[in-house]
């Protein structure tokens, strides 16, 4: 980050200075100890599972220059360094991000979304390294405290910011924005994910809506055709609106053509020559993605080239589709989470895949959380769909069972497992050579374990 000296900070964020030696610069901010680096501010918080004003002596021999602390610790003398003291470590976090965005003369992009936030902000910050030094989100630290340290992990010289802003409650969006003050704003769907605290689709969609209330005027909104809530966001902005898509954008896909290694299509921007751009992942859904990456890339004055060479360059974070090759059998770890709606894509995927002399499609498929009401229903439904397409269908957990259940009452081509090590074994036996085998479920149901037991990566 662009060095601090630690008086500023405690006037920008109204804490208590404790201790002498405040001439020092901070160059970066770190809530953790085990990945504090030299010269950092350590921000003590409360979490789950430990709180961080226990591990103030350790920040300090690890390199910490200073400590954001809301309760002064007995060694504190000791302690060497100076202390900023305020009511709430975690509020005085955020305030330290927002004062620090403002200081810093850049394009912000925010990202937010039912789903395919990480890949967006992928694809986005791949395109944009082409022309622009870019500070984006690390994996998905896009939460109320994720959000805050990647604005502060900007640099000096970057030139765009692209940061993910995740929600799972009404009115956490707001002040993601408020923190981070994007002038464009890509939505890239409203789907169902986290249903079980938003309520409705509804309730996501007002809630996703919040980024498009705070861009600026003269600011940009992205979204995508194919979103049934298109209409709503836009008619919630006061910015340019930019509509990605096949039917209805000005950024579009054409020639489209998916196969096992990747997806290619005609990049065509309007009043503009279209180039080829050749994704390394497979999926209708991750093109939607690399079209708002796109977009962005446009408003920020790049070329279609430029563009399309960012877009194929990029390399998604791992868990999401990501492909390899097992004893000759395609595994496709789609691992990293999942929601009725991740689900289908992922099912659409996998049937759009070309299999050859009688070899199988396979989803091995494990729970989705946060559904709430709908989970029985959600289950169901996703088994069905996947019966449809003719895949094998494999349900690990008991909280798959309504997937079995969805499944096999359409075919007679799906089994289930209460047990991962039950499912891994059948996997070993019953796939050959040739076969194409996906892996989803949600977070908490960690069908990576699974996944690697049967197809181990050398
Ligand atoms: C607070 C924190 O950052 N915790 C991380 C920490 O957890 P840990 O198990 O160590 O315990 P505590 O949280 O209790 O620790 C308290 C503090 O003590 C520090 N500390 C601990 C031990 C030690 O030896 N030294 C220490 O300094 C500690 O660092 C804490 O500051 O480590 C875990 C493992 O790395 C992390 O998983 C844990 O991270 C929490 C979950 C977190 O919120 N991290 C953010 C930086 C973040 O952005 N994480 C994202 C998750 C994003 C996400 O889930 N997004 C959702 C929407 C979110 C909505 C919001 N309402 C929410 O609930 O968060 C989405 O759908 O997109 C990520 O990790 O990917
Ligand atoms: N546009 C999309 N529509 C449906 N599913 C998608 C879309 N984009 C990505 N996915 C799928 O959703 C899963 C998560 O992708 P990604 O991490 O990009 O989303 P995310 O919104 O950042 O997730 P999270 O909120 O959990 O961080 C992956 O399985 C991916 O294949
Ligand atoms: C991983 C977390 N951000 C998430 O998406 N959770 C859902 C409910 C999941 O694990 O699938």
């Amino acid at each position: 980050m662009k060095p601090l000296s630690i008086t500023d900070i405690a006037s920008a964020i109204g804490a208590e200075l404790v201790g002498t030696d405040t001439g020092r610069l901070i160059r970066a901010v770190s809530t953790d100890t085990r990945s504090l680096g030299e010269g950092s501010l350590f921000v003590a918080l409360r979490g789950d599972n430990f709180d961080g004003h226990h591990f103030v002596s350790k920040a300090v021999e690890n390199g910490a220059e200073c400590l954001l602390l809301d309760a002064l610790p007995e060694e504190v003398e000791d302690l060497k360094v100076p202390v900023l003291l305020v009511k709430n470590s975690l509020y005085g976090l955020q305030r330290l991000a927002k004062w620090y965005r403002d200081l810093l003369d850049i394009n912000v992009i925010g990202i937010t979304g039912s789903n395919g936030k990480t890949s967006t902000k992928d694809f986005t910050s791949s395109v944009l390294r082409q022309k622009f030094q870019v500070n984006a989100t690390k994996g998905n630290l896009n939460n109320h405290i994720g959000l805050p340290l990647s604005v502060l992990a900007t640099k000096e010289t970057d030139q765009v910011c692209v940061w993910e802003m995740g929600m799972n409650h009404a009115g956490e969006i707001a002040p993601l924005c408020d923190i981070a003050s994007p002038d464009i704003g890509i939505i890239t769907n409203v789907g169902t994910a986290h249903i079980e605290h938003l309520g409705s689709r509804e309730g996501i969609a007002e809630e996703k809506a919040s980024l498009a209330r705070a861009l600026p005027e003269n600011g940009t909104l992205i979204v995508t055709a194919s979103c049934d809530f298109v209409d709503y966001l836009i008619e919630r902005t006061t910015a340019k609106v930019v509509v990605t898509g096949n039917c209805r954008g000005s950024v579009r896909a054409e020639n489209l053509q998916i196969n096992e290694s990747g997806s290619s299509f005609d990049l065509c921007i309007e009043g503009e020559v279209p180039a080829r751009v050749e994704l390394n992942v497979s999926g209708r859904h991750m093109v939607n993605n690399s079209l708002l990456a796109a977009a962005a890339g446009f408003t920020l004055g790049m070329t279609v080239e430029e563009i399309a060479a960012g877009l194929n360059a990029t390399q998604l974070t791992t868990g999401r589709l990501r492909r390899f090759v097992s004893n000759g059998i395609t595994v496709i770890d789609d691992t990293y989470n999942a929601n009725p709606d991740s689900v289908a894509a992922a099912i659409e995927t996998l049937t759009d895949l070309p299999v050859h002399n009688g070899n199988r499609r396979i989803v091995v498929l494990g729970m989705m959380a946060e559904l709430g009401v709908h989970a029985d229903a959600e289950h169901l439904r996703v088994g069905q769909l996947a019966a449809e397409k003719d895949l094998q269908v494999v349900a690990v957990g008991a909280k798959a069972a309504k997937i079995y259940e969805g499944a096999s009452a359409v075919t007679d081509k799906a089994v289930s497992f209460d047990e991962p090590v039950a499912a891994a074994e059948w996997l070993k036996s019953f796939c050959k050579e040739g076969d194409r085998v996906l892996f989803k479920g949600s977070r908490m149901a960690a069908m990576e374990n699974v996944m690697n037991e049967a197809f181990p990566q050398t």
